[in-house]
């Protein structure tokens, strides 16, 4: 059936999907004011798309703390996908631990507060700040680590929506010895998203509202990955009448029969089924992919940009320094001549 089938080369796209709500720029400007009475930070990123799922604001504001990586969502991700991170970073950042984590699964949560409980040997009381983009489990790690820490309940919202927390929450103990106080903070987006496939591949995970990315859009690059990655389950799961296409709406229609998505004229209701795929996708129902592209030319790429990108802000902070004093200098000096004008 599939024998003949081409999947798509391409994906063309050039919208990029923008958000950045008051919540987030306040967000970043009370992790900044907290960050001294933080010992570690905890940065929560998504398994699915690790590299998109950086915030390079983060690297600025949050950078020269000690800081434990996270890749949430594991569940969700193609598990082939840990070696070659764990590798890139090895080589790129190797003083920054890098974990893989589930927050539903107790081993991973584990681990985590046990690496944490290494940098409370040297302090009395471990204050852990963490941040992440919106939606890739920041509050569900924080619930998870109580549970299994001091074995108490949920403190910390969540939901499948991004942007349940909208306000930097007061500490959470979640371990009594060492003691291990958290703090969790809004899900913080990148104020501008240069690539618009990246920006849709956030919306995909979720990490963006859904009204604001088209759903339709959203699983027709699903659809274009899934064919990539020669994943057609989808064709038989939904009885796409010819098996697997590079038709959206030919999917589309086919899920939406499949599910009754029949609108009030008898129509077949096509975002109601496309919200459906999104949902099963998110479930992890299609399997687990990692949406980026990790080979090892394009972490090679990613991590020397990322590079070239820190000294230039370093080089570009260093210069604002400079360019700060001279201007208090001449300010000073200005001030100076005028109360000797009108002293003579
Ligand atoms: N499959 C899977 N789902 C997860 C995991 N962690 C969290 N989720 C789900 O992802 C969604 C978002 O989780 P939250 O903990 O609210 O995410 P957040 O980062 O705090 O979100 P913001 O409020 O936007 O900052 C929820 O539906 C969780 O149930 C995980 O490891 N695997």
């Amino acid at each position: 059936m599939t024998s003949s089938f081409i999947p798509r080369a391409t994906f063309l796209y050039d919208r990029v999907i923008n958000w950045f709500p008051g919540h987030m720029a306040k967000g970043i400007r009370v992790i900044s004011e907290r960050l001294n009475s933080v010992d570690l930070i905890i940065e929560v990123r998504d398994a699915r798309i690790p590299l998109s799922s950086i915030n390079p604001n983060f690297e600025s504001i949050v950078g020269r703390k000690p800081r434990m990586i996270v890749y949430n969502k594991f569940d969700l991700a193609d598990p082939e996908s840990k070696i070659p991170l764990i590798d890139a970073f090895a080589n790129y950042s190797p003083h920054t631990p890098v974990l893989f984590t589930s927050s539903n699964t107790d081993n991973g949560v584990r681990r985590i507060l046990n690496r944490a409980s290494e940098y409370a040997d040297r302090i009395p009381m471990l204050t852990v700040m963490v941040v992440g983009m919106p939606n890739v489990g920041k509050s569900s790690l924080i619930n998870s680590l109580r549970r299994i820490g001091v074995g108490k309940g949920k403190a910390a919202p969540t939901g499948a929506q991004p942007g349940i927390t909208r306000a930097v929450v007061g500490t959470i103990k979640v371990l009594e010895d060492p003691t291990i106080y958290l703090i969790d903070t809004p899900g913080v987006m990148v104020p501008h998203i240069p690539q618009p496939v990246e920006s849709l591949k956030v919306a995909v995970t979720g990490g963006i509202r859904d009204h604001l990315a088209d759903e339709q859009v959203m699983v027709d690059y699903l659809l274009y990955r899934l064919n990539k990655a020669n994943y057609f389950d989808y064709a038989t799961r939904f009885k796409v009448p010819d098996g697997p296409t590079n038709d959206c709406n030919l999917l589309l229609e086919s899920v939406a029969r499949r599910i009754g998505a029949i609108s009030k004229g008898q129509e077949l209701d096509l975002t109601m089924a496309a919200k459906f795929f999104l949902k099963q996708y998110r479930l992890g129902k299609m399997g687990r992919y990692t949406l980026d592209d990790i080979s090892p030319e394009a972490l090679i790429r990613f991590f020397e940009q990322s590079k070239s990108y820190e000294t230039e802000s370093s080089a570009s902070r260093r210069q604002a320094k400079k360019l700060a004093k001279l201007q208090a200098r001449k300010e000073q000096r200005e001030r100076h001549s005028s109360i000797m004008t009108e002293v003579s």
